[in-house]
């Protein structure tokens, strides 16, 4: 945390503190009541001022989880108190009456209001004025659902909990590799991406792919030292990014002629475990003998798309394909970034099963990327704002309504220093000869040695 961060989360406090009448009282209360009531006082605000700063450094999360919470109540309050007027002027009034408020619940920064509405009125009705609904309360966003014959559920997002960078964590010891944490949750509880799933990363340039990148290969450093999960990384920008954290990485491919070698050495290992595993074995436990290998690919359309070498493009195609067809069961699982989302440029995109939504263009973006249900039920990537890298939708495992999350933000010390502390024990050669021999002499690329 910087100097500048550290003087703006005083000033911040001070004025939440301020800001809170009780707070107030109980400090003039006890001025009133104690002898010697400057000391006593200024103690107990100093010794409470330290104390929420300890608990921030020390728990992030959970005090990210309180503070939420009770900004959260406190804008619940205000809400219901202007919800006459905010009616009146959404035109959901009728004879001075309202929509009645039933019930008013805090879960993390959304206010969830189940409002009876007057004779008549449907949800289309409200969500013809959910902008000005969504204004008229401050909300950063508000989804509407029915419930039941004629009530209707309006949850609003009061709290932008996720403005403040944090950085990506290393998890102390090698956990079940069931999920890799990321980052963290609007309501403050951690995000986690399911392993096994293929996962995309879409956003703009920009968007903070990179973080999500590396929080995610930073996740899983202690497993990558243990031997567990072999990262292999595809570059294409000479390896610009993923070279930044070479030691993770088994194996790194930084042209198009060792993706290709890599990509299909991956499929004939898949496929030889396969065998393996046929009539004793349905899925994989990840262990040093057998570990999890996962392509983290840092641009897949410079590989799907952008080659001009067609044959290259066509094999790497192929090879991602069946990796994210067959490569669950035994083992194989591809992360890739991207920043286009559109079919001509990533045909296979519904191979993948779990999607990451950054920052993107339009709806229609976003639409092809977390599907038009999670776009029409609240998935707004195109409104995430330039100065919240890092920030995304993705839709839970569950299926439930989408949920917006930020990754750790993995500074270039802090990947080199992970590399450094959690190498990979082993490392592989790719071999390039055979793919560079089957594309014949005329349509070979370059390679660095022809080049030097
Ligand atoms: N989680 C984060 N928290 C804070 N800052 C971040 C975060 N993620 C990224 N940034 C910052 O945002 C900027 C853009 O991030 P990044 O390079 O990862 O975007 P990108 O989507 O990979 O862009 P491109 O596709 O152009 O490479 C960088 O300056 C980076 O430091």
């Amino acid at each position: 945390m910087t100097v500048h961060d550290e003087v703006r989360w005083w000033i911040q406090f001070g004025r939440a503190f301020l800001a809170r009448p009780a707070a107030l009282c109980f400090a003039v209360a006890l001025a009133w009541w104690f002898p010697g009531w400057l000391l006593t006082t200024g103690a107990l605000v100093l010794a409470g001022a330290i104390g929420l700063r300890l608990w921030a450094r020390r728990r992030p999360a959970s005090y990210a989880r309180f503070s939420v919470a009770l900004a959260a109540r406190r804008k619940a309050r205000n809400l219901v108190r202007a919800w006459p007027d905010v009616c009146a002027s959404c035109g959901l009034d009728r004879e001075g009456a309202c929509p009645t408020v039933r019930r008013r619940r805090v879960r993390g920064p959304h206010v969830e209001l189940l409002v009876t509405p007057l004779l008549g009125q449907t949800l289309q009705h409200f969500a013809a004025v959910s902008e000005p609904l969504r204004s008229g309360v401050q909300a950063s966003r508000l989804r509407l659902e029915s419930h039941g014959p004629r009530d209707v559920r309006m949850i609003f997002t009061v709290v932008e909990s996720l403005r403040a960078t944090f950085p990506s964590t290393v998890p102390d010891e090698v956990t079940a590799l069931e999920h890799a944490t990321l980052g963290r949750q609007e309501d403050g509880r951690p995000w986690r991406l399911a392993l096994g799933p293929h996962t995309l990363v879409a956003g703009s340039s920009g968007a903070g792919k990179g973080s999500v990148f590396w929080s995610f290969a930073v996740a899983l450093a202690p497993a990558v030292r243990a031997g567990s999960v072999h990262l292999h990384g595809i570059d294409l920008k000479a390896g610009m990014e993923v070279l930044m954290g070479r030691g993770l990485f088994t194996s790194v491919a930084t042209d198009a002629v060792e993706a290709v070698a890599l990509l299909e050495d991956l499929v004939a290992d898949m496929q030889e475990r396969a065998r393996q595993y046929a009539g004793t074995q349905r899925s994989h436990c990840a262990t040093t003998e057998n570990p999890l290998h996962i392509v983290m690919i840092d641009e897949l359309a410079a590989l799907t798309a952008y080659n001009n070498e067609r044959e290259l493009q066509r094999r790497a195609e192929t090879a991602i394909n069946l990796l994210c067809s067959q490569g669950r069961a035994p083992g194989f699982m591809v992360f890739a970034c991207l920043q286009d989302p559109r079919k001509e440029v990533i045909p296979s995109r519904g191979l993948f099963t779990q999607m990451v939504g950054l920052r993107l263009k339009d709806i229609s973006e976003t639409t092809m990327v977390l599907g038009e249900t999670a776009a029409l039920t609240g998935a707004h990537c195109h409104r995430i704002r330039r100065d919240v890298p890092g920030t995304g939708y993705v839709v839970p495992e569950d299926g439930g309504h989408p949920i917006l999350v930020r990754a750790g933000y993995a500074s270039d010390e802090l990947i080199r220093e992970v590399a450094q502390t959690y190498a990979a024990p082993e490392t592989r050669e790719i071999d390039v000869a055979a793919v560079r021999d089957s594309l014949g002499p005329r349509r070979r690329p370059r390679s660095r040695e022809d080049v030097a």
